[in-house]
């Protein structure tokens, strides 16, 4: 998605910094992508990054430009003594390829800061996480960490989680997934819920999570009321895991969008 972008306010220095514009241009004049907006909302959230933290690595296509920076500044010599906590084997793997000392929570059960996308943001900074299918991970760590930074494109901004119509994944064990499968859509019969099964490629093979366990998302025709309730509701389940609504966890949210970056604080 191409998105006309003629006056760039607050972000130059994000933008320049990405690469996206020079510095010797008076009149910054740019088409953006949307993968653009991703990659200056990353690189202004890796502006909170201070040498010897350890940090959560998000997972996704703009947690991804994050992790690539944070490897750049280490090699640039510029952070040192960084250890990197990744939410995904995908992320694990990136993570190694751009020379990011990794542990896990294990050796490391606090983390000074996490940098991640997500897929829906309401006002209170509430979150959709999971689309991409590491929600597990991604709370564990970023449930342990002091700062939760966010970072997303505005094509995420919601008015209410699970408004946009689109999924609220639970991640849940194999073992009798269609059981627990109508379970959760019984739970929110009363906000018209679909419960799906996650499936990928054309055979339509069920999507198998980091942690071996199926995703079932969640599609809300209305309002899913109270969240807290709804959460609670859900892990209160036998058969789910996790799911993929983070609740008064983010501290920051950094929008790029079509007025610049704008940065939100809990
Ligand atoms: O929660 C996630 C993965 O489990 C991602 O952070 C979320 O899906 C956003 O991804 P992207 O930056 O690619 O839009």
């Amino acid at each position: 998605m191409a998105i006309p972008y003629p006056h760039f306010i607050a972000s130059e220095k994000a933008a320049m910094e990405a690469g996206l514009l020079s510095p010797s241009s008076s009149q910054p004049s740019l088409i953006l992508t949307q993968d653009d907006l991703k990659k200056i909302a990353a690189y202004k959230a890796v502006e909170y990054v201070e040498s010897g933290m350890v940090l959560g690595l998000g997972t996704g296509s703009t947690a991804k430009h994050a992790v690539a920076r944070i490897g750049e500044l280490i090699q640039q010599g510029k952070l040192k003594n960084i250890i990197g906590i990744p939410t995904s084997k995908m992320t694990h793997e990136q993570a190694l390829s751009v020379g990011i000392p990794l542990s896990d929570l294990d050796s490391y059960p606090v983390v000074d800061l996490a940098i991640d996308g997500a897929d829906e943001v309401d006002p209170y900074l509430n979150l959709v996480k999971g689309r991409g299918g590491s929600l597990l991970r991604e709370k564990m760590v970023e449930g342990a960490c002091k700062k939760f930074v966010v970072i997303v494109d505005e094509s995420k901004l919601v008015n209410h989680i699970g408004g946009s119509g689109l999924a609220v994944p639970v991640e849940v064990i194999q073992f009798c997934w269609k059981f627990t499968a109508s379970k959760l859509q019984n739970l929110f019969e009363e906000s018209g819920c679909e419960a799906k099964l996650r499936t990928f490629g054309e055979k339509k093979e069920p999507f198998v999570t980091d942690n071996k366990n199926y995703i079932i998302d969640l599609y809300f025709k209305k309002s899913i009321g109270d969240l807290k309730v709804a959460s609670d509701a859900i892990l209160n389940l036998a058969g789910v895991v996790e799911h993929g609504m983070f609740l008064d966890m983010a501290t920051t949210v950094i929008i790029a969008g079509e007025l610049g970056l704008t940065v939100k604080n809990k």
